[in-house]
């Protein structure tokens, strides 16, 4: 029982509509999948192994009731499930960043699941499970991360097509790809087309700048 973990820091979470709270972060080691954009690279390989009980130790050492698991993919992991269910337990708000690949059937529908629909210029858009989409709940969150125009048209076609902004209480939250997008392109876009859904810039790299690790 245990999980290979990148690091564990508490910041100011950087996405999705907890933007701004603080938070511990915790990036688990390992994903299946090479996004063209990924800005955590370091976190596909190493790590060190925890066990459980003293992973749940040194969240709680950072006083903080909101915990992010992420990565790296976080479903990756065998022992994932157990983490989350015991965070929940133990009285945590408890976010998961996921990549749109992997079953969320499994993870306690207390957490919210943040699942990244990957668009064309990540080179993984084939690798998106759309029947997950099915199992979101209100509270869950869904996002794309765009790196171009033709990654904006490719998420408003499946917002529109599949009403997603129906499926959870928050709007689907649309994202530039850090200094490669402009985020003043997106925004214009988003207007032109009367989109419901929320622009979210990483807050944590106009914080503390865009190679910082550790926040
Ligand atoms: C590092 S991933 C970890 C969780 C999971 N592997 C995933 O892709 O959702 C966390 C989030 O950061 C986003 N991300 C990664 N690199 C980015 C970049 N350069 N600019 C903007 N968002 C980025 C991902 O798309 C994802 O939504
Ligand atoms: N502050 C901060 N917030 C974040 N939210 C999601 C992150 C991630 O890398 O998944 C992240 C991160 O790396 N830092
Ligand atoms: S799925 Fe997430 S961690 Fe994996 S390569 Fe893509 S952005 Fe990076
Ligand atoms: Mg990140």
């Amino acid at each position: 029982m245990s999980l290979k973990v990148n690091e564990i820091f508490y910041s100011i979470q950087g996405e999705s509509s907890f933007i701004g709270i603080p938070c511990v972060l915790v990036r688990l080691t390992g994903c299946n999948l090479r996004c063209s954009y990924c800005d955590t690279r370091y976190a596909y390989e190493g790590g060190t192994l925890w066990e459980l009980s003293d992973l749940l130790g040194r969240i709680a050492s950072h006083r903080c009731r909101l915990v992010e698991i992420t990565g790296g993919e976080p479903l990756l992991q065998a022992e994932t499930p157990a983490l989350i269910r015991s965070l929940l337990e133990g009285g945590y708000a408890v976010l998961l960043e996921t990549n749109g690949s992997l079953p969320i059937r499994g993870i306690d529908r207390r957490c919210v699941r943040i699942v990244d629909i990957k668009c064309p210029s990540s080179g993984e858009s084939h690798r998106n499970d759309f029947s997950i989409l099915d199992d979101l709940t209100e509270r869950d969150e869904i996002k794309f991360v765009l790196g171009e125009r033709g990654d904006y048209e490719f998420a408003r076609d499946i917002l529109l097509s599949r009403n997603l902004a129906a499926k959870t209480r928050n709007p689907p939250l649309l994202s530039p790809v850090t200094e490669r997008l402009d985020p003043k392109r997106l925004a214009r876009w988003i207007l032109e087309d009367h989109l419901s859904v929320r622009l979210q810039l990483q807050l944590h790299k106009i914080l503390w700048g865009k190679d910082a690790r550790g926040v």
